[in-house]
Order: structure tokens, then C-alpha cells, then sequence
């Protein structure tokens, strides 16, 4: 029996506190086991100046780690879902997926030295500079404030911060989820309701990916998984794969268990904001990804299709694929 493991992450602090979490978690089950980090650059790591709209291709943030899977330089990887594309390579799949973390988006201010701070969306003052550089946001937020400059935000959770204290945009969107694993929760002035702003697919869940026929460690790692997660997340991400989501279209989805029934909302929209198709369904668990492919079917039938349309047939259609932040 091997008494090493590999863990595949990002070098960011938040892939880094989830791979070290991960560690502890199955540190806590095998006390004996040695496990060690291998950090990797990925291409989302290195294009820290472009929207990740624009720069298109599958999978910017796990395409490295999982080379690494396949070349045996790591065992697992550890991905936060939002950032996993619905197809894996050859030989590797989605062994588990964890507990969910907070799944809304978060609003955070400029500290002034006026005496008030903004604190919530509805606040903001007519004009106000929001930074983002998720189409899923922008959209959502332009649709109820239209008047709202958008401007791009990318870089690491700390970078953001830094950018929107230097005073740069007047508020800030980011994940709740990341926000509360690094430590900077005060920092949130107040929770997105998801009329407001429905979360990305997959948004605060933190997901495995291992070699499909590695029966060690896909045992290894199996106490892991969330299964009321996992059923939701996959519903969520059937749903991405129904509509062929890239990351250059608008699309959100969040699924929930109350009382043993899948409850599921989804939206695809304009990157203007002008359009939003939005829908809902329920559901029993077993069917849960039934319930995804018809969510979409239902958004498609009423609008989603020309959407999708629209912005594929200007663009390279082989971006598809890639998730939809
Ligand atoms: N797009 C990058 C990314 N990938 C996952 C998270 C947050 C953590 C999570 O969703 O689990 C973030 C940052 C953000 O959107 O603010």
C-alpha cells in the first residue's frame, strides 16, 4: 500500500488554503498517510491581464494539474467546481465533491474617509464604478442598475481587494465562499440575494479530480464527497453542458436540497443585461440531472437559443466548454 499522496493545486492563497484543507481532512482519516502539495502555474495563473471572456479556451485554471494527474506528478487535484469544465480528459473524472460553502456573491466597498460607507448594492449612487470581469455579474447587476459602469477586474482574491482599497471601483463582486476561506468576511458588507445575483455553476463547492482507475486513491479520497453537493452540483453543471455554456455568455444556476426535493433556478442573459431568461424547476434527487437538462430545455425554448446564438456566431466556437464564472 503507497503511504504518499501528490495533491495538484493552484499556487493562489485560496487554491492553497483549499488544498491544505483537503489535507487536513484526510490527514484527520489517515494520520500515517504523508501528503505533500504540488503547486502548478496554470494559463489562467499567467493571463492575468486580459477577461477570461476574451482569452477563451477550456479549462484555464485545471489544464496544467490535470497533465500532471495524467503524467503521475500528482494523485489528486483540487479545483474549486466553478472552475472545473463539464468534460475531463481521457483517463480522469470528478471523484468527489465537498460540503458547499456560502454560494452567493458577496458586495464589498470602498472604505471611505466620508463618514458613510456604501454598504449595499441598492446604495450605490447613480454612475457608481463596479469592478468584475464576470460576464454572469455584470449582467445580472446592469439588468436592475443599468446606469452602473462595469469595469474589469481580474487577479487573485488578495489582488482584488487591494485593487478596490487603491480606490479603483466603488464596490467589488466577488464569491462569498472565497472571501470567508481567506479570513476576510468582515470585509463583506452584504450577501447577494440570488434574485439579485444568481452564483455561478458550481460556486463554493471545492471538487477532486483523481485517475479513473486508481482504485487507492479513489477509496482513498471517497469519505470526501458531500453526496447532497454533489447531487445539486451535478444538476448544476448538466445544465452548463445542455446549454454549451462558455465563459462568454451570461449563465448562472443554483441548486438546493430542502425537505429530500431538488429545488433548481437558472439564467442565461445578454452581456448587456438587456435580455434575462430565467426559469425554475423542481425535482426528486435520483433525477437530479434529468432536472438540469430540462431546466435548460426550458431556457432555450424561450429565448436562451438566440442568445447563445448571438454571441457563438461571432466568436470561435471552440471555446465552449469552458465555465461560466
Ligand atoms: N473565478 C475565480 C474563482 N473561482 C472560485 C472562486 C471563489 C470560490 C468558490 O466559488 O468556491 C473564485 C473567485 C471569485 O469568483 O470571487
Amino acid at each position: 500500500m503507497k503511504n504518499k499522496i501528490i495533491i495538484g493545486t493552484r499556487g493562489s492563497k485560496l487554491a492553497l488554503w483549499q488544498a491544505e484543507w483537503i489535507k487536513s481532512e484526510l490527514q484527520k482519516l489517515y494520520p500515517t498517510l504523508e501528503i505533500e502539495l504540488n503547486k502548478i502555474k496554470t494559463t489562467g495563473d499567467k493571463i492575468l491581464d486580459v477577461p477570461l471572456a476574451k482569452v477563451g479556451g477550456k479549462g484555464l485554471f485545471v489544464k496544467e494539474i490535470e497533465e500532471a494527474l495524467l503524467r503521475n506528478e500528482a494523485d489528486i487535484a483540487v479545483h474549486s467546481m466553478k472552475d472545473v469544465p463539464t468534460d475531463f480528459p481521457e483517463g480522469l473524472h470528478l471523484a468527489v465533491i465537498t460540503k458547499r460553502e456560502d454560494p452567493r456573491d458577496a458586495f464589498l466597498s470602498r472604505i471611505s474617509n466620508f463618514k458613510f460607507q456604501i454598504s449595499n448594492f441598492r446604495d450605490l449612487p447613480h454612475g457608481a464604478t463596479i469592478g468584475t470581469s464576470s460576464l454572469r455579474r455584470s449582467c445580472q447587476l446592469l439588468s436592475i442598475r443599468p446606469d452602473l459602469k462595469i469595469e474589469q477586474l481580474r487577479g487573485n482574491l488578495d489582488t482584488r481587494l487591494r485593487k478596490l482599497d487603491e480606490g479603483q471601483f466603488d464596490a467589488i463582486i466577488l464569491a462569498a465562499a472565497g472571501v470567508k476561506r481567506l479570513g476576510w468576511a468582515e470585509r463583506i458588507t452584504e450577501i447577494l440575494p440570488s434574485e439579485v445575483s444568481l452564483p455561478a455553476i458550481g460556486q463554493g463547492a471545492i471538487g477532486i479530480e483523481c485517475r479513473i482507475d486508481d482504485e487507492f486513491i479513489n477509496n482513498l479520497i471517497a469519505p470526501l464527497n458531500h453526496p447532497e453537493t454533489s447531487i445539486c452540483v451535478r444538476a448544476e453543471r448538466v445544465f452548463l453542458k445542455k446549454l454549451e455554456g462558455g465563459c462568454q455568455v451570461p449563465i448562472a444556476a443554483y441548486a438546493r436540497l430542502i425537505d429530500s426535493r431538488v429545488l433548481m433556478d437558472g439564467l442565461v442573459g445578454s452581456v448587456s443585461g438587456d435580455t434575462i431568461i430565467r426559469g425554475h424547476i423542481e425535482g426528486i434527487p435520483n433525477d437530479a440531472e434529468n432536472i438540469g437538462i430540462k431546466l435548460a430545455e426550458d431556457l432555450l425554448s424561450r429565448g436562451a437559443r438566440e442568445i447563445l446564438n448571438e454571441v457563438y456566431s461571432r466568436n470561435n466556437p471552440s471555446i465552449n466548454g469552458e465555465i461560466a464564472s
